[in-house]
């Protein structure tokens, strides 16, 4: 009768509950003491269970109280520097100690300006020298380091002469020069193993999804770009912030390289031939990102520590999205937690900003307006400033982000003065802006209104916009506009709290 019972219990059927059944032959005392501990069981259980409910509740408040802010732009606009100025206004003393786990980066930066310059140079140098009786680039004595090799069996030398700068003539210490740098070869590849190795997932963009080396008439894409996909585990931040930073930084091996160089760097960008050269060729280090060539005094010093500037100066590609909770210091009111997720601006990472939309208050969507003369490094064919108010257009229309506040960083507005100074008229590459004068005021009110008729026609549902005219590594003029932007935020998103 039990056994059918049991056998014809559906619940009971079930192995588990077959397993955990009293045994049939219990006594009254034992009967008692199984209840006992069950109800023993039922109450710890119970207790586990409120405590889950409360996290759950407190975390939803938390994330209610939470400003959530995305980055969204382009590769290269910006992101990344907007979120390095918000740390280091907000997040002042974990800025700080984290200053220094950036001098490998920077380090990079600077030795990848370095090798930029000795490949524009290197079919001039494979040249025979007419100022010198000595024609065989190999015949000079190694660097310091003793690995230098000198690749003299190039086979084009026959079309050099049609490339510009080919009146330029690189002498017997250009060639030095070259040779003595060449081990920085090897410190690239010793520094990006070493930011790459503590991150699994580390990528070397190489070719197709690249920055280019983009200036006008250079079609080639480079090699050199390095992307992580988190800077914590990359860089190796102290993790509770508490490293010292009277320390003296250890001299490591790529550190004293750099430094035995210095000289031989300084005279590589102060010498008249290679800056004409690069001329020449459009290739304007000063411009790109991570720039560093003008401090290199300071930064091959055996005991460099980057400053607040370097950092927010040094380029490092994201890849993926990387969030960052971020509590402001000396501020206990609401508003005062914020999350930001910083996204890879390339196309192919595209695809990742979306599972973030409905989940942020406001987007900061960085416009580098300084790029109306260059073209995307994953697709050559499109403009990058057409490209970004492509991504604009796809925005402001998304219903996704109906409810959230838009704000507009037009940004590098200090490059394109540098750029409209030295010539370059944008109504050549937008033949909308016409007749109207090449001058820093008029181009940025210009693209403001472009961004604002854009949203006109194309908004799913009308909503706040802020634009403003920036140039973030500006970090003085960034915090007063980012005190703006974190006002707005904060009173739209009381606005928008239900509990308010
Ligand atoms: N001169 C100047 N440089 C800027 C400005 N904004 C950013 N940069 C530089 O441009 C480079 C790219 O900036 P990032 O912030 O890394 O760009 P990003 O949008 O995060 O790029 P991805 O991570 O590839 O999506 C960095 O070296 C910055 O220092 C600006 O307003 N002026
Ligand atoms: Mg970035």
């Amino acid at each position: 009768m039990v056994a059918r019972t049991h056998t014809h219990n559906p619940q009971l059927s079930d192995p588990l509950a077959l397993a955990l059944r009293p045994p049939e032959n219990e006594t009254p005392a034992a009967r008692q003491q199984r209840l006992e501990l069950e109800q023993e069981q039922k109450r710890v259980s119970d207790q586990i269970d409120d405590e889950l409910r409360k996290e759950r509740n407190d975390s939803k408040k938390r994330s209610k109280r939470e400003v959530k802010v995305l980055l969204l732009g382009q590769s290269e606009s910006g992101k990344s520097t907007v979120l390095k100025n918000f740390r280091l206004k907000y997040a002042a003393s974990q800025w700080k100690a984290e200053l220094r786990s950036w001098r490998a980066v920077i380090q990079l930066n600077l030795v990848q300006n370095v090798l930029t310059i000795l490949d524009v140079m290197q079919d001039r140098l494979a040249l025979p020298d007419p100022t010198s009786a000595n024609t065989g680039p190999t015949s000079f004595a190694p660097g310091p380091y003793g690995r230098a090799s000198i690749d003299s069996t190039r086979s084009d030398i026959t079309l050099v002469g049609s490339r510009p700068g080919s009146h330029i003539i690189l002498t017997q210490k250009h060639r030095l020069l070259n040779l003595r740098l060449s081990p920085l070869r090897n410190v690239e590849e010793d520094l990006r193993r070493r930011l790459g190795a503590s991150d699994p997932e580390f990528t070397f963009a190489n070719g197709d999804d690249g920055a280019m080396n983009g200036l006008p008439g250079e079609r080639r894409k480079s090699s050199r770009e390095f992307g992580v996909r988190g800077w914590i585990g990359a860089l190796g931040f102290p993790s509770n912030g508490a490293k010292k930073s009277d320390e003296p930084m250890p001299v490591d091996e790529a550190t004293e390289i750099l430094a035995t160089l210095q000289d031989d760097i300084i005279s590589l960008w102060e010498d008249n031939e290679v800056r004409e050269l690069l001329r020449a060729r459009g290739v304007r280090v000063e411009d790109r990102p991570g720039f560093f060539l003008s401090d290199t005094a300071r930064v091959t010093s055996r005991t460099y520590v980057p400053s607040d500037n370097d950092v927010v100066r040094a380029r490092l590609r994201t890849m993926g999205v990387q969030e960052w909770r971020i509590i402001l210091e000396n501020s206990d009111s609401f508003g005062s937690e914020w999350v930001i997720y910083d996204v890879g601006g390339s196309r192919s990472m595209r695809h990742a900003w979306l599972p973030y939309f409905d989940a942020v208050n406001a987007i900061i969507f960085l416009a580098p307006i300084s790029c109306f003369d260059e073209r995307l490094a994953e697709d050559p064919s499109v403009n990058r400033l057409e490209d970004t108010l492509l991504l604009w257009k796809a925005i402001v229309s998304s219903k996704l982000l109906g409810k959230t506040t838009l704000i507009v960083f037009l940004n590098k507005c200090d490059l394109l003065k540098r750029k409209l100074q030295s010539g370059i008229m944008v109504n050549k590459y937008m033949l909308s802006f016409g007749s109207r004068e090449n001058e820093v005021g008029v181009v940025v009110k210009y693209l403001k209104d472009k961004f604002k008729d854009i949203l006109r026609a194309d908004a799913s549902e009308p909503r706040t916009t802020y634009l403003y005219a920036t140039s973030v590594t500006d970090t003085k003029a960034t915090a007063a506009t980012l005190n703006i932007v974190r006002d707005g935020i904060i009173r739209e998103h009381l606005k928008n709290a239900e509990f308010v």
